[in-house]
């Protein structure tokens, strides 16, 4: 699955194994952009040791980032945040026994002065993956151009709905690209 032979640059993390169904759209991106990580369930407070210790090695076992994603009260973000120097997204999930997702947004979201965590939408692990691979495009021109391309592709993916709009008979003067 992984690249075997490339030590991770990011670690993705997750609270339980009934993250890993949304989880999976951050392995799946780096997959794409060709960047090795590591996919792991730790939680802080079910396994808190486990969580200091992955923590703690973060940064000098190589990785240069880490995505966190938790559910419910969800900790796991923050506190590894304030363990390790390295950036941390946080995901936060929709679990089963949510508040609709607000409870895991407000604890990944709401941190206080000096220990960030960036997070990005409920559930939205792609975007993780992507924030991941542009942070690590800033010092990798491969990989940079890699995230044009996929940009370029977006907005093609866009044109060519418009296209098929205009086709669709409704008035629009508008027809910047
Ligand atoms: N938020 C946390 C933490 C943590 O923050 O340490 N550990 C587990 N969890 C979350 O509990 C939810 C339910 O987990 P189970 O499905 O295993 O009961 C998951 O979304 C997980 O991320």
């Amino acid at each position: 699955m992984n690249n075997k032979q490339e030590s991770p640059l990011v670690g993705i993390i997750m609270g339980s194994d009934s993250d890993l169904p949304v989880m999976k759209a951050a392995a799946d991106i780096l997959q794409f952009f060709e960047v090795p990580f590591e996919l792991t369930v730790v939680s802080a407070h079910r396994t808190p040791q486990r969580m200091l210790e992955y923590a703690e090695s973060a940064a000098s076992r190589g990785l240069k980032l880490i995505i966190a994603g938790a559910g419910g009260a969800a900790h796991l973000p923050g506190m590894v945040a304030a363990i390790t120097p390295l950036p941390v997204i946080g995901v936060p999930i929709k679990s089963s026994n949510s508040i609709d997702g607000w409870d895991s947004i407000l604890s990944i979201l709401q941190m206080p002065n000096g220990v960030p965590v960036a997070t990005v939408a409920l559930n939205a692990a792609k975007n993780a993956g992507i924030l991941a691979a542009k942070i690590l495009g800033t010092s990798d021109e491969n990989l940079r151009q890699k995230i044009v391309t996929y940009m370029e592709n977006l907005k093609k993916e866009v044109n060519e709905k418009v296209e098929h709009l205009q086709h669709s008979g409704y008035p629009n003067r508008f027809d910047v690209k």
